[in-house]
């Protein structure tokens, strides 16, 4: 297997935020102990719901975020020990983010082909001509025709803004993009679209995409390789077939039943109670207080990692996992 292009080993954000004045702080667990890696050519989606730390594992993919504690590597180097200008570098040329609205993501004073030429220039790539050609071979990479260079994004549709955007991310050639919640704030009829460039870039350039999203049903589709989250925690991780198939924790079960499948027995289970905060998260695991099968000893330590014999890239943390359901095909 190639080498990760970044991989985050036992990575911890911490928020400090205000409650009640200024003298009282309290710590927002954003990210817990989280391990991750992305290579090259693969894709892998991050589910779970609103406020599990998504976003913040993708700002720490991209250099954007510093771990409070743990490692972020970038092809092999320790991210955080390097100056920030060649941490700068380095992050900028290996991974590149796209956001979940073009509209307030791309400056909408400047025309498309200043947008796209800008990281060029900046990084003084190649000759000027070479940039004005870099421009017009990244509209035709995502599908744009040459005259939407002279466009400002207010005169695009929203797909067109948004393979833009995904165009931009490309400029300096990087090895993985991040796109958090990259369609939903699309239409339905052209959310498709913009996921299928994602593939045939994935196809085209060997790119590696972390894929961000609450939905399930979407990340089924694209990923090869899904981590499911949970109040700042991976909870389970592996293979889109595995995990959507054969889901171990209890919340993965939970959140991939509301999709059935031919795999799985159609048993709809519905979490109830609130989702706690992240400021005070329960001690053990997070999830044991919306779980069934929650016991004592889950309020103790966050269980480690099982791998499945099956599939040891399959794995889950979870004290009372849940059992496989195989194919009746
Ligand atoms: N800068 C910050 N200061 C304080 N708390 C923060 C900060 N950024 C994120 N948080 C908190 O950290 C937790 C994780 O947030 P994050 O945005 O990563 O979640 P998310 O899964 O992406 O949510 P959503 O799907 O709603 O965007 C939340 O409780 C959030 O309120």
């Amino acid at each position: 297997m190639t080498e990760p292009v970044v991989s985050l080993e036992h990575v911890h954000v911490v928020h400090t935020a205000r409650s009640g004045g200024l003298i009282h702080r309290d710590k927002v667990h954003a990210l817990s102990d989280a391990t991750v890696s992305v290579r090259r050519g693969e894709i892998l989606g991050v589910v779970g719901e609103s406020g599990c730390g998504k976003s913040t594992l993708a700002k720490v993919v991209v250099g954007l975020q510093a771990p409070t504690s743990g490692t972020v590597r970038f092809r092999g180097e320790d991210l955080w020990t390097l100056p920030a200008k060649r941490r700068r570098r380095e992050a900028g040329a290996a991974v590149a983010m796209v956001f979940q609205d073009a509209s307030t993501a791309l400056n909408p004073r400047l025309p498309v082909r200043r947008i796209l030429r800008d990281p060029l220039d900046v990084h003084r790539r190649g000759t000027p001509r070479q940039r004005e050609e870099r421009v017009r071979d990244l509209l035709d990479l995502v599908g744009l025709p040459g005259h939407v260079a002279a466009a400002l994004p207010g005169q695009l549709s929203g797909g067109q803004r948004q393979r833009v955007a995904v165009a931009r991310a490309l400029t300096l050639e990087p090895d993985v993009i991040v796109a958090d919640e990259p369609t939903s704030a699309l239409d339905v009829s052209v959310r498709a679209q913009v996921l299928n460039l994602l593939l045939d870039l994935r196809t085209e350039l060997g790119l590696g995409l972390v894929f961000i999203s609450h939905d399930i049903q979407t990340v089924r589709y694209l990923a090869d390789r899904i981590a499911v989250m949970y109040l700042g925690r991976v909870v389970e991780e592996g293979p889109t077939a595995e995990v959507a198939g054969h889901a171990r924790h209890p919340y993965t079960r939970a959140l991939f039943s509301a999709t059935p499948s031919l795999l799985d027995d159609g048993e709809r289970i519905v979490l109830t109670g609130p989702v706690p905060s992240a400021t005070h998260p329960p001690s053990g695991c997070p999830f044991r207080t919306r779980c069934w099968k929650a016991s004592d000893a889950c309020a103790a330590e966050f269980p480690s990692a099982t791998h499945a014999e099956a599939d040891p890239a399959h794995s889950w943390h979870c004290l009372h996992p849940e059992t496989p359901v195989r194919s009746v095909l």
